[in-house]
């Protein structure tokens, strides 16, 4: 069986949860349980603290996992990247009262507050910055209020929590995340057929998320120009269609470009220009 860790709480929980289970697998109905077989699908799930996910697939006992990808770097797991999933999209920033400090070349002697100790000293020391890292759990914000440090080193995803914290942002991002499905460095394992049966029903999900199938019929002259619009991920499907000035064409666009894609289509002159989800799909 593949053994495959899911996170238990926070933002990452309920997105990676909804996702296996867009994928076919059983997922759990009580947050209570730890563990559960899917055995239609020959997969155990884990479910850990998005933390400690990291640690559990860098030492081997389980196969993959779903993390975030700030948390894998800040483990410093023998664990690598192997899908981006999408969700969960954030940036560790640096953040300090207003008009203090501008960017991490001015840390020096100061002290920063972080969940992300292992990435933030890595970080400074990259820098060639001395900067003291106090390591705190969450609610990282109020560090600065109580004295404890000058800059924090959070996750931002609109800001309305450094705001509301009467914080600004200082200089460049130290890293960018999302969910990732995560696996030991350089594994391939005697499970690998079932690690890329895992990976492509997860890349099936996402496609079958972010993209929708078009359906119109064209005047076959314009059946390039009609194409160029709707390229599709490798080559659109054109069929004939019983009255032979025109032709019938199938393609998959991206959700979010399928309105202004159907009005070009229109203004090049096609008609019954249809759109319909897409439930699953192997690419
Ligand atoms: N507001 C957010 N938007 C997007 N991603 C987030 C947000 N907060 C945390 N994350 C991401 O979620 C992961 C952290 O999950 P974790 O469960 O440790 O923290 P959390 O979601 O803040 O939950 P907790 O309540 O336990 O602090 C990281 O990958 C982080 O980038
Ligand atoms: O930029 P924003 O959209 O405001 O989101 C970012 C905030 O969300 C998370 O906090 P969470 O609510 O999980 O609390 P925590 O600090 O206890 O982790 C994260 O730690 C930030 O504080
Ligand atoms: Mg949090």
């Amino acid at each position: 069986m593949l053994r495959i860790a899911v996170p238990n709480k926070g933002s990452l929980s309920e997105p990676a949860s909804a996702m296996l289970h867009e994928a076919g697998y059983r997922q759990r109905k009580d947050s209570r349980e730890l563990v559960l077989v899917d055995s239609g699908n020959q997969v155990e799930f884990f479910f850990l603290r998005p933390r400690d996910i990291a640690v559990y697939v860098g030492s081997g006992k389980l196969d993959i996992g779903i993390t975030g990808r700030d948390l894998l770097q800040d483990s410093g797991a023998d664990a690598e990247e192997i899908l981006q999933l999408g969700f969960a999209a954030s940036t560790l920033r640096y953040a300090t009262r207003p008009g203090t400090v501008r960017d991490v070349s001015q840390f020096g002697g100061l002290t920063v507050a972080t969940s992300f100790s292992g990435v933030v000293t890595r970080h400074l020391a990259e820098h060639g910055v001395n900067a003291s890292v106090v390591h705190l759990d969450g609610a990282v914000e109020t560090a600065i209020q109580l004295g404890v440090a000058e800059v924090i080193a959070d996750v931002v995803e609109t800001g309305t929590t450094l705001r509301n914290a009467g914080l600004e942002i200082i200089g460049e991002p130290v890293l960018s995340s999302e969910a990732v499905v995560i696996r030991r460095t350089g594994r391939p394992t005697e499970d690998e057929p079932k690690v890329q049966q895992f990976l492509r029903r997860m890349q099936g999900v996402l496609v079958a998320r972010r993209y929708v199938m078009m359906d119109y019929d064209i005047r076959a002259e314009l059946v390039e120009k009609a194409v160029a619009l709707t390229p599709g991920l490798e080559s659109p499907t054109v069929s004939p269609l019983h009255d032979q000035g025109w032709v019938a064409v199938r393609s998959m666009v991206p959700t979010q470009d399928a309105q202004r894609i159907m009005d070009d289509l229109y203004d090049l002159g096609a008609r019954a220009i249809l759109t319909t989800g897409i439930h699953a799909c192997r690419l």
